[in-house]
């Protein structure tokens, strides 16, 4: 049966290989042996001589998997043809053969057991180089498995030749035979074989061989797959196939295969063309192939997207059933219910808001140094942005960066950390504009208000005056009938605490906030930093289940590994449950304040989710943004998206505002009102544009103007800022952009501002204003407004503009120039804001 078996045609051959029969005929040339076509027979020597030539490549190439890719595959058929001649042929002497034959050799291997049996004895040679084997070293590496493996296909025989190097002395003492057969690398491989798979071989001569090309798999054990597939099985992986390899020896049909294709597959994500392919039960080769066909170039470490998945699964009949957990990624938008039973209570979590300078941070400290609990005291405390003080045995959690404006800022950033908040109002002061600001924001964030008046220690302290001011803001004591707790205290001489603490427990109590700690952690990021020694810091306030040392985890769009965490006294902790503060370090990168934080099953998936939010806010940073502007007011509105239009108005006194209130309260549109959640006189500032930004409000702002820093803040967060001069108009703009009738309009480009530095009077020219333009340019035929401390004083056209005596069309910032106005109130220090109008589109 040799005979026939060893005549291949290029095609067979080729197609063993899973090559194309052009690629073996120009190989053929290469070696100048005769070749017509895809029909021609080839000789053993022919093969032999192919395989010699895959088997340099692969001794060439550092890396032994890929080249030999393909030629394992061959050892298929042909070797399967090749091994059976093998079997019949065991002898050695066959050399001719051989060739194949080694190449069978190799597959022989899986001889070991079962063929080997059969031929064993025979091919001594083998079997005496078999034996050794192990000893062999090559081949008796494991490792050499692998190569082994290669060894099947040509690669077989390099392996081959490895072995014998290594099993060198065994071969060669085995004989000469195999050596001589070694001729081609199957030989060899036979020999290591020998070594290899010797064991095997041990018994069966042959059957060393075959083994050999196994061999190198110390296989031992898997001898038995090897027993069938020589080749195959040397190929890797299709030593299952091998298995027919026994067969082959009984001339089965070379190779029928298994159709193990799955009728379904489950998608989570993207995957690499190597995890498709695995899922797909197909080899990464023929899923590359078949990406080819699909137009897409992939290597095996590349990522597939979904839909390429699918198209691929498509062109196998494989049905996709896609399963992405989508809520996943948006973690922070994941409402998780906990079971009654299992809701524990937790601490509550404070901020303490107010007026600058009316005792916020004294305050937090003297609660933190008077509150050391006893357990803890001698630690050393540190900043991590929040502390826990206990005191009748319950605990309350503290943010640590007082100021409102903090605070709506993570709030903007749907953060909702704070349970209560702390108003301080010093009782020698009284209600300030940001105390104003602080209980709006509080309000905003529909937070129980607790008032400390601080500074009652001070001589000319009047805490009544306090409520009293504070009734008009809604916060009515309760001595007088309201509900809001008031507290005096004294921060500096830490008179009150306690009561205010109490009164924090008593607030908590009725609110009985809980959290279910069983499950894993969820919280914010309230402060991240990177520290040149531990990398990313981050300080987490966990609020739900809890943190663990080792947790994989995703902080806005960072993701780490829980290395090491410490509490505020600087303990380290291996947990950490509901309401906890506390600081990690193991991150990848540095979060944000305000970002979402939460505990993954591992790494990877949390990298995952890492990498999809920050792609996910990309995109929305490019997108339209989310804020309500008046333009597009009426579409919400109509959608059922609003009922309440949230307004913020800053006016040049309170007067006005009080007046544009009175009037926007008037405004009546089916289904909507306006609702005013902060006003107040002054300049619109920064706290202004984030209370908008957290709350979805407009701006309105009467004869003010939004400093630098809230103009930048509001063009970030695309908050909508209207300014006006008369109220009519304010009225009638907002009641035409909740009916959605607002005409198109001219819009309003500031396009410098120039600060007076110093003035001059001339007679019949009037006041001329010595200015530096510090932004932008100033323009001669723009329009300009006087602001003098954020309040516009005048608006108008310019008079004239001047560099030294000439007339100027307009200068730049950092240049000198002398404006006039048709205005004379013009004093040093004002600023010069020049603008023009432009049509824009709706
Ligand atoms: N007499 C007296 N002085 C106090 C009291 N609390 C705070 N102070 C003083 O008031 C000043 C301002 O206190 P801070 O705690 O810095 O005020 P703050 O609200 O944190 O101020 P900003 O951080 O600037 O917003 C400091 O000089 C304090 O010593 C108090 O209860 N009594």
């Amino acid at each position: 049966m040799s005979k026939p078996e060893s005549k291949v045609r290029v095609y067979e051959y080729a197609k063993s290989l899973d090559m194309s029969s052009k690629e073996i005929i120009t190989i053929l040339k290469k070696l100048e042996m005769p070749v017509n076509n895809h029909m021609s027979v080839m000789e053993p020597e022919a093969i032999g001589k192919v395989e010699q030539f895959f088997r340099k490549i692969k001794s060439n190439a550092s890396k032994p998997a890929s080249p030999s890719s393909k030629p394992q595959s061959n050892g298929d058929i042909q070797i399967k043809n090749s091994q059976e001649k093998q079997v019949g042929m065991n002898n050695k002497p066959q050399t001719p053969n051989s060739s194949q034959s080694q190449s069978q050799g190799g597959n022989r291997p899986q001889g070991n057991r079962s063929s080997s049996s059969v031929g064993g004895g025979q091919s001594r040679p083998q079997s005496g180089g078999a034996s050794r084997p192990q000893s062999s070293g090559q081949g008796a590496r494991p490792s050499s498995g692998g190569q082994g493996g290669q060894g099947a296909r040509p690669g077989s025989t390099s392996t081959g030749s490895q072995n014998r190097s290594g099993g060198g002395a065994s071969s060669s003492q085995s004989r000469g035979p195999s050596s001589s057969n070694s001729s081609y690398g199957g030989n060899r491989s036979g020999g290591q074989g020998g070594q290899g798979g010797n064991r095997t071989g041990g018994q069966g001569g042959q059957g060393g061989n075959r083994t050999g090309g196994q061999g190198g798999r110390p296989g031992g054990q898997r001898r038995s797959d090897d027993s069938r597939g020589g080749f195959r099985g040397g190929q890797g992986g299709r030593g299952g196939k091998g298995g027919r390899g026994g067969n082959n020896r009984n001339n089965q049909p070379p190779r029928e295969k298994i159709d193990n294709t799955p009728k379904k597959i489950i998608v989570r994500g993207t995957m690499t063309v190597a995890e498709t392919a695995k899922l797909l039960h197909k080899d990464a080769s023929e899923v590359i192939k078949k990406l080819i066909m699909l137009g897409v170039m992939a290597t095996i470490n590349q990522e597939l997207d979904l839909e390429t998945i699918q198209l691929l699964a498509g062109d196998f009949g494989v049905e996709v059933e896609i399963k992405i957990p989508v809520e996943d990624d948006r973690f922070e938008t994941l409402e998780e219910t906990d079971e009654e039973a299992d809701l524990k209570e937790r601490p509550p979590v404070v901020t303490i808001m107010g007026h600058v300078d009316h005792g916020k941070t004294t305050l937090l400290d003297a609660i933190r140094s008077t509150n050391v609990t006893g357990g803890e005291a001698g630690g050393i405390t540190q900043h991590i942005g929040a502390y826990q003080v206990e005191i009748n045995n319950k605990k309350i959690s503290f943010l640590d960066t007082p100021g409102h404006e903090a605070f709506t800022a993570m709030r903007a950033r749907g953060a909702q950390v704070t349970d209560i908040t702390i108003i301080v109002v010093a009782a020698d002061d009284g209600v300030m504009p940001q105390t104003v600001e602080a209980v709006n924001h509080a309000k905003a964030a529909n937070l129980p208000i607790i008032v400390a008046v601080n500074k009652i220690d001070k001589p000319g302290a009047d805490p009544d005056r306090v409520k009293q001011e504070l009734t008009e803001y809604g916060l009515v004591p309760e001595e007088w009938g309201g509900d809001t707790i008031f507290v005096n205290v004294s921060a500096k001489q830490r008179m009150g605490l306690e009561g205010l603490l109490e009164m924090i427990l008593l607030v908590a109590e009725v609110n009985d906030y809980r959290a279910n700690p069983d499950k894993r952690a969820r919280g914010t990021v309230i402060e991240a930093e990177l520290d040149k020694g531990r990398g990313p810091v981050a300080r987490i306030l966990v609020q739900h289940g809890t943190l663990k040392v080792g947790d994989a985890f995703v902080a806005g769009n960072c993701f780490g590994r829980v290395r090491a965490m410490v509490n505020d006294k600087g303990r380290r902790l291996k947990e950490a449950g509901p309401s906890t503060p506390v600081e990690i370090t193991g991150l990848t990168e540095v979060p944000q304040a305000g970002d979402p934080f939460m505990v993954f099953e591992d790494e990877r998936k949390a990298r995952s989710i890492a990498d999809k939010r920050s792609i996910t806010q990309r995109e929305s940073d490019m997108g339209a943004n989310t804020r309500v502007t008046l333009d597009d007011l009426f579409k919400h509105i109509k959608d059922g998206e609003i009922k309440d239009l949230n307004v913020i108005i800053k006016g040049d006194v309170q007067g006005s505002v009080e007046a544009l209130k009175g009037s926007l309260a008037k405004i009546e549109v089916e289904g909507v009102r306006v609702k005013i959640i902060h006003s107040g006189a002054g300049a619109i500032n920064e706290s202004d544009i984030i209370l908008a930004a957290a709350s979805n409000a407009i701006v309105i702002g009467f004869n003010v103007r939004p400093d630098n820093q809230a103009a930048l803040t509001a063009e970030q967060e695309k908050v909508d800022i209207r300014l006006h001069r008369v109220i009519y108009s304010v009225i009638e703009e907002i009641e035409q952009a909740m009916k959605g009738m607002l005409d198109p309009i001219f819009k309003e480009t500031v396009i410098g501002q120039a600060e007076v530095r110093s003035t001059f009077k001339v007679t019949k020219v009037g006041v001329i204003a010595g200015s530096m333009v510090i932004q932008g340019k100033i323009a001669r035929n723009a329009e300009a407004r006087l602001i003098r401390g954020g309040i516009v004083v005048y608006e108008g056209k310019i008079d004239s503009l001047k560099r030294y005596k000439d007339d100027a069309k307009e200068v730049s910032q950092g240049y000198e120039c002398g404006i006039t106005l048709d205005y004379n109130d013009i004093q040093e220090g004002d600023i010069i804001e020049a603008f023009v109008m432009e049509a824009v589109e709706r």
